[in-house]
């Protein structure tokens, strides 16, 4: 069907489910809808949008099983890595309820005794949101949330690829009474859902998370209207393994970091960058836990590694390994590509490639991918030099018990996310977001509402009692 998006499974090809396209007259009367409702949703008091937050998150945990595998469905993740899916979507709309009761103004001292000066914090307006299909819960909600929490109306054009858990979301937030027309979800063709969005009068903020090429033309295309932006970008983070590191520690870590979502996350290690004296017992190590990740459908409980999310996402990832190898990589482990054109199913074995150098492109490209590529270094500078060369500037880990590397490390490293013994610093309680071509502004935290709020000051004079 032609007006319908196709949903199918990753791990299987089996059609799961036709979801109608909107028409460019429904989402702009959505765009419409969402302006109007902005009216009253701001002015309800912030304990009743607390409330209403609340609530949402504790349907959605009363749903959890069955959102998670709706994800692991439209989404291929193992079924486990979905149920922390979950958890980490409502983390995101527990935290912000309780950001709703704190949004403070200040005063200021006037520069005349006649003058009083008031600094109120105001929501912008609506907020247009486009969001990827690794984590269709939980970018989502981290952008729902706050924006919700401070007032502001919100409409969401989930992926293509994984539009059913933010339906889902997006309905249990009605049925706890959340206003229809307070949060919204369209469907539909990306590109063209981001020009109505872009050019819409009514929307005063764009919320993006997604590829860097595309957050670059929204940038773009928001600037006829001035909108407000947040850009959550590509990443290519290194991972940097100090000559003193817990060789064991560091593995898991490692392991935790590169392979989750298959390798398919915006903050998963993609540059393994280990000291030359400690280069062969870490890539043993690592080499002998890799080896017993299982890859397979997402519902099977034994299930590690899921499949890639559709064949241009596998293409890229075998021609990063392809070029690698032709340019005198080895492999270490790994190397196995499961592809099924007929069924359109696409697998990669998680994968560690040695021998690497900065003539390949792997170096230099986000993989999305379980592999690994593995390079060593002699003095800290070169490997703060390794890991800084690049565009992106997301996230970045190293492993070190030295405070002195580590400090110069975390002073050093030109990215916005760092993980100091630590392979999943994420959470609804910290700034995620990235410096360079990795986006602009912040989510989660105290930082995270900021974007949705406007400053207006007021200044009161005459006063002459
Ligand atoms: N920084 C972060 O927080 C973060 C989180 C998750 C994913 N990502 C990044 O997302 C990328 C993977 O996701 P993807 O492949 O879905 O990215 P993508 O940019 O292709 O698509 C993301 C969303 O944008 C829409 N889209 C595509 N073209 C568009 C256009 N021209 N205008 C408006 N919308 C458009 C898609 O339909 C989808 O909803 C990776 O680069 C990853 O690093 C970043
Ligand atoms: O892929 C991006 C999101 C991952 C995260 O929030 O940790």
């Amino acid at each position: 069907m032609a007006n319908h998006i196709q949903v199918y499974n990753p791990a299987s090809g089996e059609l799961i489910k036709e979801v109608p396209m909107n028409t460019k007259e429904q989402i702009n009367q959505s765009l419409a809808n969402g302006h109007m409702e902005f009216k009253k949703w701001s002015r309800t008091d912030a304990h009743t949008r607390s409330k209403l937050l609340k609530d949402w998150s504790r349907v959605i945990q009363e749903n959890k099983e069955k959102i998670a595998e709706v994800m692991t469905l439209e989404n291929g993740k193992p079924l486990k890595e979905s149920i922390g899916e979950v958890n980490y979507a409502t983390s995101y709309i527990d935290w912000y309820a309780e950001e709703a009761t704190r949004i403070y103004g200040r005063t200021v001292p006037a520069s005349s005794p006649s003058k009083r000066i008031i600094v109120n914090r105001q929501p912008i307006g609506l907020v247009a949101a486009i969001t990827p299909w690794n984590f269709p819960a939980a970018m989502m909600t981290r952008k729902a949330a706050p924006a919700l929490a401070a007032g502001c109306t919100f409409i969401v054009k989930p992926a293509e690829e994984t539009p059913l858990t933010t339906m889902k979301l997006i309905e249990l937030a009605h049925d706890v009474g959340i206003p229809k027309d307070a949060i919204q979800y369209v469907n539909g063709n990306g590109p063209e859902i981001g020009s109505l969005f872009t050019d819409s009068e009514h929307v005063r903020k764009i919320t993006f998370t997604g590829s860097t090429p595309v957050g670059k033309t929204l940038i773009r295309n928001s600037a006829d209207t001035v909108k407000h932006v947040t850009m959550e970008l590509g990443g290519h983070a290194p991972l940097i393994v100090a000559e003193d590191a817990d060789l064991d520690f560091a593995v898991t870590q490692t392991i935790i970091s590169k392979f989750r979502n298959a390798g398919q996350t915006c903050v998963c290690a993609n540059r393994v960058i280990v000291h030359e004296n400690i280069i062969d017992s870490f890539s043993e190590k690592l080499a002998k836990a890799v080896s017993t990740l299982k890859v397979g459908h997402g519902l099977d409980n034994d299930t590690d590694i899921g499949p890639i999310i559709n064949e241009k996402g596998y293409r890229k990832i075998v021609n990063q390994v392809n070029d690698a190898l032709d340019k005198g990589a080895e492999v270490l482990v790994g190397n196995k590509f499961s592809a099924n054109k007929e069924q359109d199913t696409y697998f990669v074995h998680p994968t560690i490639l040695q021998n690497i150098d900065e003539s390949m492109n792997i170096m230099h490209e986000e993989t999305f991918g379980p592999v690994i590529p593995l390079v060593s270094f002699k003095e800290i500078d070169e490997a703060v030099e390794l890991a800084n060369h690049t565009p992106y500037g997301l996230a970045a880990y190293f492993f070190t018990n030295d405070y002195r590397v580590g400090t110069y490390l975390q002073e050093h490293l030109d990215f916005g996310i760092i993980g100091w013994n630590d392979g999943a610093p994420s959470g609804a309680h910290v700034p995620f977001g990235g410096m360079k071509e990795s986006g602009l502004g912040r989510e989660g935290g105290a930082e995270g509402i900021e974007p949705y709020l406007e400053t207006k000051y007021v200044s009161v004079g005459g006063y002459d009692f």
